[in-house]
């Protein structure tokens, strides 16, 4: 067990964690870690830095400067992301910055530099972490930890969804395919691969709603004494 509660949420992209993981930290009232937003972010820093995704000095040299601040937006709840005082909530998420932030993932010196900065987020009351390697790397004593996955054609369906509830045009072979290309980045990459760790619970939310992955990890919370 950890010094401060920590619940860890991993799976692949378009699996719900960030859903969740952000409902939980709201009910719950813990902090957040959203730690591919600190992936995107780098990537986003070497975009706009014209730094190559191959130049690894450069890229692990931004990632322990990243000058970053996760703000809770009072009105909406919602989380803001600042980098250097610009806000980037949106431009983290559009396709160049994701496939970027998986191949700038996949280096050891750039994960090494964010590791401390992740840990960092571990403050009372509790932390909720979403990511690829929380139960595996960052947090390996978390009192418990939760592998969330959903089929590569439902992921692609969410995905849609949410691009075009943003108004944006989308295509979804493309979607589905960039989706199983990413999957197999994140999960093949010789260093902190996706993997469940050996102690997680693993929860396929293909068939589920948001509401009922809620309750099934909820029901879990409960049995472990942490609700
Ligand atoms: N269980 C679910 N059923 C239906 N849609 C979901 C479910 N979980 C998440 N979604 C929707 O799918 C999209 C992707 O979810 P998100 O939390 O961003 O995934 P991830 O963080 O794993 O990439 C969002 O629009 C979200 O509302
Ligand atoms: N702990 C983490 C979190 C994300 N990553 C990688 C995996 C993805 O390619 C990028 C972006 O992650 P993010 O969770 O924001 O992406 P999705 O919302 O799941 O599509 O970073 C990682 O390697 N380790």
């Amino acid at each position: 067990m950890s010094e401060v509660p920590v619940i860890t949420i991993d799976g692949p992209s378009g699996s719900g964690k960030g859903t969740v993981s952000s409902l939980l930290a709201q009910q719950l009232g813990w902090h957040l870690l959203d730690s591919g937003a600190l992936y995107r972010l780098t990537a986003l820093a070497a975009l706009k830095a014209q730094i190559a995704l191959d130049d690894i000095a450069a890229l692990s040299k931004l990632a322990k400067n990243l000058d970053v601040s996760f703000r809770t937006c009072n009105e909406s709840s919602q989380m803001q992301i600042f980098l250097a005082e610009e806000d980037v909530s949106l431009q983290i998420r559009t396709e160049e910055v994701s496939l970027s932030a998986s191949k700038v993932a996949a280096i050891s010196e750039v994960r090494d530099n964010l590791f401390t900065r992740q840990q960092g987020f571990a403050q009372s009351p509790g932390l909720v972490a979403d990511g690829r390697d929380m139960g595996t790397v960052v947090f390996p004593d978390a009192d418990i930890k939760f592998f969330i996955t959903a089929s590569a054609e439902e992921r692609a369906q969410r995905r849609l969804k949410q691009l075009q509830a943003q108004g944006i045009d989308a295509n979804i072979q493309r979607i589905f395919e960039d989706i199983v290309a990413r999957d197999r980045r994140d999960s093949e990459r010789a260093i902190a691969p996706l993997l469940p760790a050996t102690d997680a619970i693993i929860i396929d939310t293909t068939p589920l709603t948001v509401d009922e992955v809620l309750v099934e990890i909820k029901a879990h919370l409960k049995g472990k004494g942490l609700l």
